[in-house]
């Protein structure tokens, strides 16, 4: 997240913030990169939920490739193809920033036909982008095998795009990536009922749920071992 915060700290003028200048102190980068995490791990979480086949090709796959003798590590995350196609998909249906922060167009342009002046500003609906059915087969639907060639190129831009793109995408990728892989590799998961997760959307800057998710986990068996030496 850019320089609204940056600017809301600074209590000065956003119109101050240019894109020649960096992305401001350290104080932002955590306010950015805390609950944008977060949520996408939430997000993913309910969707594995309402998608136990996914959950269970997520857990072979960590334990085909890590194994029970460790916690998924950061060396691990490239060979997690899939735990990484449910993270694509998890951010693609519910970006954390549905509207990218706004930019200026430093020129004369033209975008889709249409003239845009210099001096412009100009927001990017992502949540429209990445459920467009002109752009992804069954668009609203979670189906995480559809990635994995990895030519999206425009039509998925969750951590924006451009040179103001999110300072802290592979962080975060890799925060959601640890979190959730040791979630799954260490708990079985069920829902807290018969009906599926509720996906609704609640208000907020970075897209929470409307609902908090409330899910059941018991500790895997063949986990305990790590678990209790965690303690
Ligand atoms: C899943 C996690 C995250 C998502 C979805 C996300 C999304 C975004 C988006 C959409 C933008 C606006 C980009 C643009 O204007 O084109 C942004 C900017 C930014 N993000 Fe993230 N972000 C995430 C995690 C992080 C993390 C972990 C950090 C830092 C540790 C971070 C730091 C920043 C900063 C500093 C900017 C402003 C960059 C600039 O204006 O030059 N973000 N992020």
């Amino acid at each position: 997240m850019g320089w609204p915060v940056l600017a809301l700290l600074a209590r000065s003028d956003p119109a101050d913030l240019r894109a020649e200048q960096p992305a401001g102190p350290p104080i932002l980068t955590p306010l950015a990169g805390t609950d944008t995490s977060a949520i996408t791990i939430e997000w993913a979480m309910a969707l594995l939920l309402n998608h136990p086949n996914a959950m269970q090709k997520v857990w072979v796959e960590i334990d085909s490739n890590v194994g029970r003798d460790c916690l998924v590590d950061d060396s691990d995350l490239p060979k997690l193809n899939y735990l990484q196609n449910v993270i694509n998909q998890t951010i693609r249906l519910f970006p954390s920033v549905l509207v990218i922060l706004p930019h200026e167009s430093t020129h004369d342009c033209t975008i889709s036909g249409f003239d845009i002046p210099k001096g412009t500003m100009l927001l990017v609906n992502a949540w429209t982008i990445h459920r467009g059915h002109k752009l992804w087969e069954d668009s609203t639907s979670f189906i995480p095998e559809r990635f994995g060639e990895g030519n999206e190129g425009y039509k998925l831009l969750p951590f924006g795009g451009g040179r103001r793109v999110c300072l802290g995408a592979v962080l975060g990728r890799r925060v959601v990536g640890l979190v959730l892989g040791s979630l799954i590799q260490s708990f079985e998961w069920g829902r807290i009922g018969p009906e599926a997760v509720d996906l609704a959307k609640g208000p907020g800057l970075t897209m929470p749920k409307a609902q908090p998710l409330e899910a059941m986990c018991k500790p895997r068996q063949a986990m305990i071992h790590i678990l209790d030496n965690l303690c």
